[in-house]
């Protein structure tokens, strides 16, 4: 196993994947759109045929979490088709499906770590899609792993850190949401993570445990206040930004989209199945800060 097709191109977790599959041995075949795109299934399957992956992982996903609120049936052919097509073609070829997920698909009300047994309950559209694409994922192929992940930010693409550094230096004052809990997890960690996965299965082959739903964050939790706080301490070593971050509840930052309160989630499933472990989010921040500028 060494050609490993990654969808979503120029995203944030394809972009690590670039960097994190080479390093394991593998060869990152990237597909993005116009030349990859979901809603036209013919670009799919030429890509698939043309490109003849030994494994796919699937990074493609619409993440705009309050427009899809407004557009949810665009939202699930790229979250919900677009899986089950690729599972379709996955399971001809024989190959494994990593597909990627999200915290999101739990209302967030359990009160402590999700376990991956637990119930799932998307509070709006896009958790919906993408609980559609992990039913889809494992319904088309035998050969699928789930990562729910959560929390994604980079050096590149849109993220939490990069809103933050963007926005924290034209304001003096921001409000941030200290009511919401999950793992922020750094894409270049998550996507180490993914190709020691791959690893595993080329070393051991196809095993039945590796099928079905893992936890996949980084270590630690957090909210997002707290989150935004970790940014300006860490960016100020680099000059960054430095406003004032005024804690608020949920209600005070309207938008479309209802955000699960708390949506952590026990990585144990992943660490016992495949050896891995993430970091914490923390050292995730250090690293993508020190991504964000070189050599300072
Ligand atoms: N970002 C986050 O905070 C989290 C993300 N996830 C999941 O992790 C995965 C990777 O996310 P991330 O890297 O952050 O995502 P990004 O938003 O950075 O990248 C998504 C990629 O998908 C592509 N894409 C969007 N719609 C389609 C479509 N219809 N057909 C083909 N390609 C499409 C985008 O292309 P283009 O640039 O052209 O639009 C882009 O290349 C996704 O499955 C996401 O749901 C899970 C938890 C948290
Ligand atoms: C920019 C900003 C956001 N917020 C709040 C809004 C929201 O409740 C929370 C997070 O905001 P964002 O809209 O950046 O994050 P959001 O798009 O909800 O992030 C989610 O993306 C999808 C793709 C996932 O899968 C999730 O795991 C999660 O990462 O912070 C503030 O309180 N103040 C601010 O200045």
């Amino acid at each position: 196993m060494r050609r490993i097709l990654v969808t979503g191109q120029g995203g944030q977790l394809a972009t690590g994947l670039a960097e994190s599959l080479p390093a394991q041995g593998f060869e990152a075949l990237l597909v993005g759109q116009p030349d990859f795109e979901f809603d036209k299934p013919a670009t799919v399957i030429t890509a698939f045929a043309a490109l003849k992956p030994e494994a796919v992982v699937n990074c493609a996903a619409w993440t705009a979490v309050d427009a899809a609120e407004d557009d949810e049936a665009g939202a699930f052919r790229a979250n919900a088709l677009g899986p089950a097509l690729l599972a379709k073609l996955c399971a001809e070829a024989g190959i494994p499906l990593i597909q990627i997920s999200t915290d999101y698909v739990y209302d967030g009300l359990k009160g402590a770590p999700y376990l991956e047994s637990d119930l799932t309950n998307p509070l709006g559209a896009y958790g919906r899609t993408k609980l559609a694409g992990e039913w889809a994922a494992l319904a088309g192929n035998p050969m699928t792993s789930i990562l729910r992940t959560a929390w994604v930010f980079s050096p590149v693409g849109k993220n939490f850190v990069r809103t933050m550094l963007a926005v924290g230096a034209t304001r003096p004052e921001l409000r941030v949401v200290a009511d919401q809990h999950g793992h922020p997890t750094a894409a270049p960690d998550l996507a180490d993570a993914i190709a020691a996965i791959l690893a595993r299965i080329r070393e051991t082959g196809w095993q039945p445990a590796y099928r079905g739903v893992f936890h996949a964050r980084a270590e630690q939790s957090t909210h997002w206040h707290g989150f935004a706080e970790a940014i300006f301490a860490g960016a100020a070593r680099f000059g960054g930004p430095q406003p004032r971050v005024l804690p608020i509840a949920t209600h005070e930052y309207p938008v479309k989209a209802v955000r699960p309160a708390d949506g952590r989630m026990d990585g144990t499933k992943l660490t016992e199945t495949f050896g891995v472990t993430l970091p914490s989010w923390q050292a995730g921040l250090e690293r993508v800060l020190k991504a964000l500028h070189p050599g300072g």
